[in-house]
This record gives C-alpha cells, structure tokens and sequence, in this order.
C-alpha cells in the first residue's frame, strides 16, 4: 500500500557515495548509506538529531564510516587475524533490495551476499537482510543473518550504535544493573565476571565493556531527564519459521575517552563528550547456525523528552 506523505530517496551523499533518505509524513527522518548499510542519521523531528556521526568520519568508501549505526558481521574486535576487526559487514556495499511504505511506516531493506572476497576471509555463504522501519515516533533496524551454504557457520554480529548525548559528564545509563560484564579496558583474566551493581552507570574515563543483560532495554539519561531508549532483541529461526530467542542478548557500552579519541585519525579529540555507544549484539560467545537456520538482531530506538 502507498501512504502519501511519506518518502524513500535514492540519492548521493558525502564523498559521492549513495544513500537513502527515508522520510515519515509525520517529521521523523532517516538516512542510510549504502556502504555499509551505516544508518547515519535518525531525526525524529527535524530539529533533534539521535545519532553521532564524527565530523572526521570519512566518506571513502574504504574506512567503516565513524558513527551512526555501523554493523558488526562475522566477528566482533578481530578474534580471527586474517579478518579485519568488526568484519566486513561495514566495509562491504551493500544493495537496496526493497522499499515499503504503509499508514505508519516507512520501511528499506539492504540486502549482502558472500562474494569471492568475502569467501576468501571467511568460507561460508549468507543472505545478511539489513530492514530500518521508521515510525513517527521510532526506529527499528533489525539484522537477519542467514546460512545459505551447506556447512553450518559460527559468527558474532553486533548494532554498534553511536548515540549523540550534549555532555557526556550528564549521561547515565540504566539497565545494566545486576547483568556480568568483560571490561575490556581492564584486559586482565578473571576466574568469574563481576556484575554491575549500579542501578545508573556513568562515564568518566574510558569504558570497553560487553554486558551480558537480560533487561534487554537501556535507558540513557541526560541531566536526570530520560532522553533515548534502544530496545533489543535476539532470536535463531528455524527451517520452518519457528523462532527461538536468546535470552541474554549482550550490549557493550563504549566511550574512548581521551587517548583513545587521539589515537584515532577519523575521530576529534573532544568528541568522546558528545557520544556513546550502546551496542546490542551477540559477542560474548559465537552463535552457531545450521544451513538453513537464520539468526535476527533487532534494535528500536525510541527518543524520549
Ligand atoms: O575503531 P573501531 O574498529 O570502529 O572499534 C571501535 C570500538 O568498538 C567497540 O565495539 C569495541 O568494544 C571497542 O573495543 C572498539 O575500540
């Protein structure tokens, strides 16, 4: 059904590249670049932007574009050595397969498919299925990985979500309470994962941590007020449709902080004040699918106040 009102442009965008600009009659837009499939915009009216995109973040086609939501496939930090780190999911172009509207929503899917290139960092075939369904009031960007090939596959996949925040010494997030953790900036062997006891976490030196929550919603706060919410999910579905969520989906929260943010070329050096990352994904562990099987990661981002 078409809704008029609502819009999904083909149209170039920084560095030439192409992207597509999803628009709801009600305000809310989105933008998506084709390399990648990097959402790098979500507005739910005009004047407020959701995500961070750095001003550095480069539009070449080569580098994963440094902000927004860039997607993690098939491995999380770089595990295998041959394979860059985060995989080339983000690196990868990636085709606009379809375009939908309905009364409420305004929807695009990105399709990418195993390629020599991509056989030769990682021997398996997939169908990755990329779906951003804007509504006047959220966005949902939902991942489907599914094994095409003969052999089952193992993989970790990740929304790595940049969101813009005013200052970051205001930010508070909730939802992590009680859920164990890795800190990947601590690095060091421990015999059992310690366990989030704050009920608000905040962030004032560099955090790298993988949370491996249940709550499957985080809250970010800004100044005590409640600004954004992302929403996750998790499920493998079957041959015949049936679908089995995992119930400890992880969200690894980030910030670099500030000799991390010098080290990187496409990132300003104050800019870890306007930014953090909540990740939702499956990282802690590979997920294993059998062919046939496939694997869904679902976000809805929900601006608040
Ligand atoms: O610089 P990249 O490859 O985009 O990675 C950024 C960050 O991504 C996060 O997901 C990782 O937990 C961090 O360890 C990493 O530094």
């Amino acid at each position: 059904m078409s809704c008029p009102g609502h819009t999904v442009l083909r149209e170039t965008g920084l560095g030439g590249m192409p992207r597509v600009l999803l628009k709801h009659k009600a305000g809310a837009t989105a933008e998506v670049y084709n390399f990648g499939a990097t959402l790098t915009s979500y507005k739910p009216t005009p004047e407020r932007e959701v995500l961070f995109v750095s001003h550095k973040a480069l539009f070449d086609g080569q580098k994963a574009i440094r902000g927004g939501v860039p997607l993690v496939f098939p491995q999380f930090g770089q595990p295998k050595k041959e394979m860059a780190q985060h995989g080339f999911a983000r690196t990868s172009h990636w085709e606009l397969s379809d375009t939908a509207v309905t009364e409420d929503v305004v929807r695009a899917v990105f399709h990418l498919t195993d390629t020599e290139i991509t056989r030769m960092l990682w021997p398996f075939s997939f169908l990755l299925s990329y779906t951003l369904s804007l509504t006047a009031q959220t966005l949902t960007t939902s991942l489907r990985i599914e094994n095409k090939g003969e052999a089952p596959f193992e993989a970790q996949a990740l929304l790595h979500t940049y969101l813009r925040v005013r200052d970051i010494g205001q930010v508070a997030l909730r939802g992590f309470q009680h859920h164990p953790f890795v800190d990947k900036v601590a690095a060091q062997a421990v015999e059992r994962l310690p366990t989030e006891t704050r009920n608000s976490v905040n962030i004032a030196q560099e955090t790298d941590r993988v949370y491996q929550t249940g709550a499957n919603e985080i809250t970010l706060l800004e100044g005590g007020a409640e600004r954004v919410k992302v929403e996750y999910t998790a499920c493998t579905v079957n041959r015949d449709g049936s679908d089995e969520a995992l119930p400890h989906p992880d969200c690894v929260l980030w910030n670099p902080w500030v000799q991390k943010s010098q080290a990187m070329a496409d990132f300003g050096d104050r800019e870890f004040q306007e930014m953090v990352c909540l990740e939702p994904g499956i990282v802690s562990a590979f997920y294993s699918l059998a062919p046939g099987q496939a694997f869904l990661l679902e976000q809805t981002i929900r601006p608040l106040g």
